[in-house]
């Protein structure tokens, strides 16, 4: 019954999630949709107007299709009309139908993508049709009945018609984009979806409460770009402002030369002459100095987009739960943060800037343009629904080509950065053939990647480029007859034809900068999934109790690695560790130690079961207080390039929002530092404790590096010491010496100790053996090795690799056993 009612929960949760940001795509796609119906409808009626009443027989209707020629745009129409309507019916019947469904298919069925594109086709030439009659001025739709007046739309009419097909070109390009919202809006959300329920056929149930990736679809990028550069309006509105006055300043440059041409030669005024020559001195000083403006509050602009993104985008990383870092590499992260990050701010700020620049130009030629004569504009744009087509399709492979690349450099420079970061390793396996293959490889997928792009970007610049000129041409043509009919004058289409260049070179820049914007928001895809990226261990509580025992307690816990989700490392595992209480964790390799020591840590969540510090589960605790109060110290300690004294107070420092009453002080440091053994080498130190430890520690030796971590551990005067095999990567001596600082720290404080080396833990108040994941075996060692169980067989093996271990030998009371051993 509970299994039923939660299923029938998780069905609806899941449904919910398809279908609300669906339902909201798709009532604006079936809105866009009865616009544009309802407009070409119109549109297609509209030449009818006059002639429609006297369809009153079959043979009317007949009569007026059989009339080649002249009426072929009807019979188009018509057939449009016929298409427009099945696909209205197989909308009706499909999409909408299932968007209430769990199975999530295409969003057109194929006939309907037929249908779609038929339509478009249709209007195309509609528009086709409507750029012919304004050229023609008048249209004749049926053959003159005796006594009729010719059919003749005029001007007004005309012009009805001619903004009537772009809202409807307009409304199908809004279509055609939403439609794809819709088919990635619920690709993701059934993703999601599937995540939450822990994916269909999932075998592993627990991994849903690691689903938690908030997951961004691509056309989020946008509107979290716009948000990301709000506190920067006001520079922009600025740059906005001086660009827009400069462009205007530009736009009136070749007015003014036309005037003073006229006024110097064609209609003398020597004074008008000089007056405009001053006044075109004057724009264009001005616009030079908007101009500068401009571009200096972009740059201003520009920087301070990037510093906010990585800013944004490093607070994000530094969220991230343990099991992202497992799954992503280092190489790609640093990608994201350095060349992504750079190529979103730079590129979307020059190319706004541009973007800027031409489209205002483009504005105010093409209000001289109209004014100069609105038939020849009209031919100008007969093409521009083309070369919309063109970006459009351009654009949507050259942003997917982009983040292809973006990955495989990413890709490349990590294995470039493992390789650096690791040189001694590659060096002493004279591994370096293989890297440089390794590294040449993703290069060359690089490579191929960038010469596809290049194909592509080729390919689109010869098509604008050809478009262009056949404007100018189609122009010239009609142009020309205009001037053989006497109907303008040659000085007009000369002025005109400037005009037309200088919008065609305005339309280029925006080509351009449409293609550099889809680079840039393919880049911002990346960096603003990253930085939305929810982690699966989510911040932490609120929790500071005034007192601090000490207890850790694990119940029934299992837990998986995020980066392998068919491996069980922990199964029900369950152990209480009492306040003051010295247990040491051993067993056998790989048997969960260590990872029970991250489940305390928090740095993972358990799948199942509870991690609880003083009986209260440790996800409720200030994550910034509990790591003061539980210090852990793992078997490579990390020293940052810093003084050995801000090494000890990493994490304890004024930036880390300490009240300045909890913040530790040289006393307290060189205290800690007493207790792990380090003080005296640290003041035998030239610089003593300002001892500068050099790039991950390498100016010290490692039995150092493992002393100023315990002492890193100890200032916060922890009530729980977590040691993971502190002293394993030591050599004797150093191990002795850690060993006793750890030995004299373990006082007083609950202690949870990892050690392979059996000698070190032999006095701990309880030895617990871990092992699949399970407690195999505990007690004391003299319980466990009377037991004669696993823990007794890894101290023979031990005993028997050498002499460093006979410590281990039991005590009076085992003395049998010592038999057994030897
Ligand atoms: N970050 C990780 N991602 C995926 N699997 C991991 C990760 N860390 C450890 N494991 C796997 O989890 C299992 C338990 O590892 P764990 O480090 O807890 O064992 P251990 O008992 O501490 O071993 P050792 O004594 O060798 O340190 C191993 O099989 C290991 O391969």
């Amino acid at each position: 019954m509970a299994l039923n009612g939660g299923r029938e929960s998780m069905g609806s949760d899941r449904r919910q999630i398809i279908l609300t940001p669906v339902m909201r795509t798709a009532t604006g796609l079936w809105l866009t949709w009865t616009i544009k119906l309802s407009i070409t409808t119109f549109t297609a009626l509209y030449p009818l107007r006059g002639s429609l009443w006297r369809l009153q027989r079959f043979a009317d209707i007949a009569e007026l299709y059989s009339l080649a020629g002249s009426n072929l745009d009807v019979w188009l129409l018509s057939v449009a009309h016929v298409l427009v309507l099945a696909a209205l019916l197989s909308r009706v019947t499909s999409p909408y139908r299932r968007f209430s469904g769990l199975v999530i298919p295409p969003p057109y069925s194929k006939m309907s993508h037929g249908v779609y594109w038929s339509c478009t086709l249709f209007e195309l030439l509609l528009l086709g049709k409507a750029v012919v009659v304004a050229v023609l001025g008048e249209e004749q739709l049926l053959p003159p009945h005796p006594g009729d007046q010719p059919a003749s739309r005029g001007d007004v009419g005309l012009l009805c018609m001619y903004v009537c097909v772009i809202v409807a070109l307009l409304c199908s390009f809004m279509e055609g984009w939403l439609g794809q919202r819709i088919i990635t809006q619920r690709r993701k959300q059934h993703e999601a979806a599937d995540e939450v329920s822990g994916g269909g056929s999932s075998q592993q149930p627990l991994l849903g409460g690691k689903g938690k990736v908030a997951q961004e679809t691509d056309s989020a990028t946008i509107p979290a770009l716009i948000k990301l550069s709000a506190p920067d309006s006001h520079i922009l509105f600025l740059a906005f402002t001086a660009g827009a006055a400069a462009a205007l300043g530009q736009a009136l440059i070749p007015y003014y030369t036309g005037k003073i041409i006229d006024y110097a030669s064609i209609d003398p005024e020597p004074h008008a002459f000089r007056i405009t020559t001053l006044k075109m001195l004057g724009m264009a000083l001005g616009c030079a100095i908007f101009t500068g403006i401009r571009g200096g509050l972009f740059t201003v602009a520009m920087t301070r987009l990037n510093v906010r993104l990585r800013q944004q985008l490093f607070a994000s990383l530094m969220a991230q739960d343990a099991g992202f870092f497992d799954t992503t590499k280092t190489g790609e992260i640093t990608s994201r943060l350095s060349a992504d990050t750079t190529t979103v701010s730079d590129q979307i700020c020059l190319n706004l800037n541009v973007m800027l620049r031409s489209a205002t130009q483009a504005a105010m030629v093409l209000a001289f343009m109209f004014t100069a004569s609105w038939r020849l504009t009209v031919v100008t744009f007969v093409m521009i629904p083309l070369v919309i087509a063109i970006c459009k399709v351009y654009g949507a492979f050259y942003r997917r080509m982009s983040k292809k690349v973006q990955t495989e450099l990413a890709e490349a420079n990590s294995v470039a950065e493992e390789a650096l970061s690791t040189m001694t390793t590659v060096k002493a396996h004279a591994a370096e053939d293989s890297t440089m293959t390794a590294y040449a490889f993703k290069l060359h997928r690089f490579y191929l990647l960038q010469r596809r792009e290049a194909i592509a970007y080729g390919l689109y610049m010869t098509t604008n480029t050809f478009l262009a000129a056949a404007v100018v041409a189609a122009v010239l043509f009609y142009g020309g007859s205009l001037v053989l009919k006497g109907a303008m004058s040659a000085g007009s289409l000369v002025s005109f034809m400037l005009f037309q260049q200088s919008l065609s070179s305005a339309f280029q820049s925006l080509g351009d900068v449409f293609s550099a914007l889809s680079a840039a928001v393919g880049a911002a895809d990346k960096v603003i999934e990253l930085m939305r990226r929810r982690p699966a261990v989510e911040e932490s509580g609120t929790l500071v109790p005034t007192t601090f025992a000490g207890k850790v307690t694990l119940q029934d816990v299992s837990f998986y690695y995020p980066a392998r989700p068919t491996l069980r490392v922990l199964s029900g595992m369950s152990l209480v560790v009492n306040p003051g209480e010295i247990v040491a964790l051993v067993g056998p390799s790989g048997g969960g130690k260590s990872s029970i020591v991250k489940l305390v840590e928090r740095f993972y969540l358990p799948d199942e079961g509870r991690v609880l510090i003083d009986d209260r589960p440790v996800a409720e605790y200030d994550r910034k207080w509990l790591k003061q109060r539980v210090a852990l110290v793992s078997q490579e300690p990390v020293l940052y390039a810093r003084s050995i004294r801000r090494n000890i107070l990493y994490g304890l420092e004024e930036e880390d929002g300490l009240p300045a009453a909890e913040l530790p002080t040289q006393e307290d440091v060189e205290q800690a530092a007493g207790l792990a053994n380090a003080h005296d080498f640290i003041c035998a130190l030239p610089e003593g404790y300002e001892t500068e430890c050099g790039e991950k520690g390498v100016q010290l030796s490692g039995g150092q590096k493992q002393r100023i971590a315990i002492a890193r551990a100890l200032v916060r005067r922890p009530a729980i010491l977590l040691l993971d095999e502190a002293t394993s990567a030591l050599d004797a001596d150093s191990e002795a010496v850690v060993q006793e600082a750890l030995d004299r720290t373990m006082k007083s404080r609950t202690v949870l100790v990892i050690a392979h080396r059996l000698s070190t833990v032999q006095d701990a108040h309880r030895i617990i053996v871990v092992q699949h994941g399970q407690v195999a075996e505990q007690g004391s060692h003299d319980q466990l090795l009377e037991a004669g169980g696993v823990y007794a067989s890894l101290v023979r093996r031990q005993l028997a690799r050498g002499p460093s271990t006979n410590r281990l030998l039991p005590s009076a009371s085992s003395a049998s056993f010592t038999g057994g051993l030897l």
